[in-house]
């Protein structure tokens, strides 16, 4: 079932509109093809499509750390497009929270700096009850004074998630953030993120291959070619397994 992808001014704590993206040294290569979609505030998004689809590329424009070469992102109510550093880093730092498949944690700080870190870098004054709250709602609470190397990768997965929580993010982006992890570290990372769009109404928006992993959103966003190429909502890992397997229209 395809449904309206248009973003809702008001509702949608991230609203691409036409966004295209063709990256230096790709001339004629659109990695984003005018692509229109929102992403409501505290939903759960994954975005799936086949390798070179523009995910990454899609993600990274939506969180501002690309721009786009032609199209509008709106994050956070605000037009990134207009924005100029430091004013977009400043956005990103306090309204944007990110999980890699890769942690990259700072393995010379415990896990308690490397929470602390962003807003630090931010230079803004941290939240320090909730950021002491954050790694004990991740499962993390005996562990603050360790350092990344000394814990697992579902460990280290949970420490980049209480990282980009400390700072009350309104949306975490998750580039593959299960792909380096075992099945049931990934399941626990994934029921963490599902909690807190559940309870915080954080909205979270998720690059996966997975369709297990895909089926812990409320909606998966499929692209090929760069372009937007339909929706699941209320996904299944079958339902989603079966889509993949349709052949692109
Ligand atoms: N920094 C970059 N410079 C040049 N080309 C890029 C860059 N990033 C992505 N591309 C190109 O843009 C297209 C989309 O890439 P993107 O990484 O967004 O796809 P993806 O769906 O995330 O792929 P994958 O699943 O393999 O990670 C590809 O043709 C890729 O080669």
């Amino acid at each position: 079932m395809v449904t309206v992808l248009e973003p809702r001014v008001g509702t949608d704590v991230v609203a691409l509109t036409g966004v295209t993206k063709v990256h230096p040294g790709q001339v004629g290569v659109r990695a984003l093809d005018g692509v229109t979609v929102g992403f409501a505030r505290g939903s759960f998004t994954a975005v799936m499509g086949p390798s070179g689809s523009g995910k990454s590329t899609l993600l990274h424009c939506a969180a501002g750390l690309d721009l786009p070469t032609a199209g509008r992102v709106v994050l956070a109510g605000r037009d990134i497009g207009a924005l100029r550093e430091p004013r977009l880093t400043a956005v990103r730092r306090r309204r944007v929270g990110f999980v890699f498949q890769s942690f990259n944690l700072v393995d010379a700080l415990s896990v308690w700096d490397n929470v602390l870190l962003p807003q630090r870098l931010a230079g803004a004054r941290p939240d320090v009850a909730w950021a002491r709250e954050v790694p004990a709602r991740v499962g993390l609470g005996d562990r603050a004074g360790a350092r990344p190397g000394e814990l697992s990768g579902g460990q280290q997965q949970r420490v980049a998630l209480a990282r980009a929580l400390a700072g009350r993010p309104e949306v975490v982006f998750g580039d593959e953030p299960t792909g380096a992890l075992d099945l049931a570290a990934g399941r626990g990372v994934l029921a963490l993120l599902r909690r807190f769009v559940d309870d915080s109404a954080t909205t979270v928006v998720m690059v996966t291959h997975d369709p297990a992993a895909a089926a812990w959103a409320d909606r998966v966003v499929f692209l090929a070619d760069g372009r937007l190429a339909g929706d699941l909502v209320a996904p299944t890992a079958a339902r989603v397994a079966a889509r993949l397997a349709e052949p692109t229209r």
